[in-house]
């Protein structure tokens, strides 16, 4: 089909609302990392950031794009600059902002990124249900927000000398204050969202030195209005609104919200207001038309409508989205195209991919691929250009497996049961054990590339493998843990290991995503039904087994994690795609159990970052995410002991969930949170085992044993101790051995005395 709409179009406008930092080869990695180290300079470092930033306005420009943002850029986290740009940080820590030296500021920032020897970083959490992750301000009434950097207008200006006129982007300052926590010295009941005024008051300031130095618009993020929380503060949206829409010297503003639906009075309040243009998601949960109606349209406000999906990989349905963009055009005057959200969440370019399959390619766009698509958009409806949408229309590669089907429809209820009561092995009391990766060495890492490039045997690449479990297997046994791993030396990464042994999934070569701060990860792409060819774990874990009399625990990634850190088909809802998974993961677990392994842990890491943003929707999500697990789990004998790991805090809203989940023993971050699920747990009389993490392993200090026993004592006061293991928050992969080897001699020390004052009392 060939949509030609009339040659004397509206004016529509394309744009993004930001772009990946990390370089198409994640240069920006390489770098921050060698200035770590001390093998390059300050100076080399700025060199290389201002090159990425301008090679990524030349690829927008490039594509077509009309309106380039700037200030997407960042050295480590958005969240991060933003508050040190307005002087918001910790005072254990010093503020980059107050050094004179470019090299000293620089330390400063990573240190509050990183830590130093005796003051930790700021808290690192998920922003909000994506598997980015921001540094968490502590506000308190001591904090006092003031304009102290110039990060967003000096951008703007190497911009603007490159020939860019940008929109500059800052993250808005509900969603900032929404995002951070309570430092440790303010008062009971205190809430930062009292210092919206005096936040507003430096947004003024930034804004008159952004029109100062020319720009014409400003980008204000505010995702919080997707979630429940910020939906409620619509009293402080309109008047932070307000305040900014009246101040004096300002660019237009556009408020962009995204991740989900913002609902009609946000909306109406922004319509309402004296911002210049909206941006909406229109992707996410289809209900940003709803909105628009119920507000009867934006009228003279701009709508920026996120059309392109903005973080999943499927080449936009370009006849629908213009056929969508008809429709906006009766409900505001003027319109841009736009990504759903920050293309910060998207691999760069599909063309660095070489070996994808030719059909699945072809339904695929990556960053660049995709700010072509919403720049081709915009030239349709406003020059009335031409286009082939027939040719342009991803069509479903449909890789459905009639066997796979066939299975799931053959399975009945006790498919997803295991007995209540299962006894299980002898129990000990405050049993140790780790979550299952050891440090990913450079020689490993080194390995597995030479591996890859063909330039060593698979012979020797698994001698290399088995060597290191050897290693590792030695070494837990040294250190006196009673539940050991193999540590996971052959994976690259847990979720795309797995993906690269799964039917109906494929991987990329170069399509990194930031995770944290300079840590990437390259999210697969399930495209198919999902099926297990071969055994994908057992020759690891038995090998392991074959050098211990301990029992060696084996380690799967569970079917939510496996969706949450995939590029997930759209074809089918999420649902029966985690059930598939889940199939095949149950075969694996039955090979496990068949190969005489009795400790089987399914890590789902990710439980809590898919909740849904919105309350009205979690019930239905965890049903589903229940269930993938249970199936992949349930069909081993009652002695077989299933674990499960979730990684960060803030457990308290899926409780219910872990509950349900009924694994045998869950382990979980709560060195940061003070136990605080263990106490919600013993409330519950919950009766399984639960193993909360008694040190955080994000940070490279090793903690001492005094501090893991105070963790222990506080956790034997909320649940009985013979349901109480004892592990880390989180796997060691980031590690290196001499701080991972202390650590864990610490933790077993500290579970030793505790069970020795427990046996005497
Ligand atoms: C638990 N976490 C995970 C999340 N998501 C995942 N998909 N996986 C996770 O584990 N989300 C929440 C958290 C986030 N945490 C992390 C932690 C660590 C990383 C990380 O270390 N990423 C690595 C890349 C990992 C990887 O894919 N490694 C490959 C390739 C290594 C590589 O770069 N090789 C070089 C050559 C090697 C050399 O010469 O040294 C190359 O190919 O050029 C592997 O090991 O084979 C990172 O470096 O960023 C991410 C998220
Ligand atoms: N088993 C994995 C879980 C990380 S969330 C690991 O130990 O790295
Ligand atoms: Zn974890």
């Amino acid at each position: 089909m060939s949509t030609t709409p009339t040659a004397s179009g509206p004016s529509v406008r394309s744009t993004v609302h930001g772009y990946p930092r990390i370089g198409p080869r994640r240069e920006l990695k390489r770098a921050i990392e060698s200035y770590w180290k001390g093998a390059t300079t300050a100076r080399e470092l700025d060199d290389v950031a201002a090159g990425l930033r301008r090679d990524a306005y030349t690829r927008l420009r490039e594509a077509g794009v009309d309106d380039i943002p700037s200030n997407t850029f960042s050295y480590y986290d958005h969240v991060l600059d933003t508050a040190v740009m307005f002087d918001l940080v910790p005072s254990r820590l010093p503020s980059p902002a107050r050094a004179e030296e470019r090299d000293e500021r620089l330390r400063r920032y990573f240190a509050l990124a990183r830590g130093v020897q005796g003051a930790p970083p700021l808290e690192m959490t998920k922003w909000f249900d994506t598997n980015y992750h921001y540094l968490v301000p502590e506000l308190s009434p001591s904090t006092r927000p003031r304009l102290v950097d110039d990060k967003p207008v000096a951008e703007f200006r190497e911009a603007l000398d490159a020939g860019f006129r940008t929109r500059p982007v800052l993250l808005g300052p509900l969603t900032f204050l929404l995002s951070a926590k309570v430092a440790d010295d303010a008062p009971e009941g205190w809430e930062p969202i009292e210092l919206l005024d005096q936040l507003l008051d430096a947004y003024v300031r930034l804004l008159a030195d952004l029109a100062a130095a020319g720009a014409t618009e400003v980008q204000l993020d505010e995702p919080i209005l997707a979630t429940d929380e910020g939906r409620a503060a619509v009293g402080y949206l309109e008047r932070s609104y307000k305040r900014l829409g009246e101040a004096e010297e300002r660019p237009s503003l556009l408020v962009s919200t995204y991740f989900g639906s913002i609902g009609p009075a946000a909306l109406r309040v922004l319509k309402e207001s004296r911002v210049e243009a909206v941006g909406l998601d229109l992707v996410t949960d289809g209900e940003g038309f709803e909105d628009l109606a119920a507000v009867s349209g934006l009228g003279s406000t701009r709508l920026v409508a996120g059309v392109v999906d903005g973080r999943n990989v499927w080449r936009t349905d370009l006849s629908s989205a213009i056929g969508r963009l008809g429709t906006l055009l009766a409900l505001t005057d003027e319109l841009s195209v736009s990504t759903s959200c920050s293309l910060l969440h998207v691999p760069i370019d599909l063309d660095a991919e070489t070996s994808l399959a030719p059909e699945l390619r072809e339904a695929l766009a990556f960053a660049v691929q995709k700010a072509g698509e919403v720049a081709l958009l915009g030239r349709i409806l406003s020059e009335g250009e031409a286009v082939d949408t027939g040719a342009s229309t991803p069509r479903n590669p449909a890789f459905t497996d009639a066997r796979v089907r066939a299975r799931l429809d053959a399975l009945g209820p006790d498919a997803y049961e295991r007995p209540e009561d299962r006894g299980g092995p002898d129990r000990v009391t405050l049993a140790t054990t780790t979550i299952g990766s050891f440090p990913q060495t450079s020689e490993l890492r080194r390995s597995r590339a030479a591996h890859r490039r063909g330039e060593l045997s698979t012979e020797e690449y698994h001698r290399i493998l088995r060597a290191e479990i050897d290693r590792v297997i030695a070494l837990q046994e040294d250190i006196g843990l009673d539940v050991l791993v193999h540590g996971e030396p052959e994976r690259n990464d847990m979720v795309q290991y797995f993906a690269e042994r799964l039917e109906g999934y494929a991987t990329t070569e170069n399509g990194w995503v930031q995770s944290y701060g300079t840590r990437c990860v390259r999210p697969p792409i399930l495209f198919g039904d999902v099926s297990r060819p071969e055994p994908m774990t057992v020759e690891w874990i038995t090998y392991a087994q074959s050098r211990t009399e301990k029992p060696v625990k084996g380690m799967l990634t569970g079917p939510v994690t496996m969706l949450a850190w995939s590029f997930v088909r759209t074809d089918q809802p999420l649902a029966e795609t985690a059930r598939q998974v889940g199939l095949a993961l149950r075969d694996e677990v039955a090979d496990l159990e068949r190969a005489g392994i009795r400790h089987i842990q399914v890590d789902e890491a990710a439980l809590r970052e898919l909740l849904p943003l919105r309350e009205e929707r979690r019930e239905e999500y965890l049903d589903w995410a229940v269930a993938s697990f249970r199936l992949a789990t349930s069909g081993v004998a009652p002695s077989t002991t299933i674990h499960t790991h979730m990684c960060y805090s803030e457990f308290n809203r899926i409780v219910g969930g872990i509950e349900a989940l009924d694994a045998d023993v869950t382990s979980v971050e709560a060195a940061r949170s003070r136990m605080e699920l263990v106490e919600a747990l013993g409330r519950r009389g919950y009766k399984r085992g639960i193993g909360p993490g008694v040190y955080d392993i994000h940070s490279p200090r090793v903690p001492s044993v005094e501090e893991i026993e105070a963790s222990l004592r506080l956790a034997v006061s909320h649940v009985e101790a013979a349901n109480l293991w004892v592990n880390p928050d989180c796997g060691l992969k980031t590690r290196g051995y001499a701080e991972a080897e202390q650590a864990l001699r610490n933790m077993v020390e500290a579970a030793r005395r505790v069970r020795t004052d427990l046996a005497e009392a």
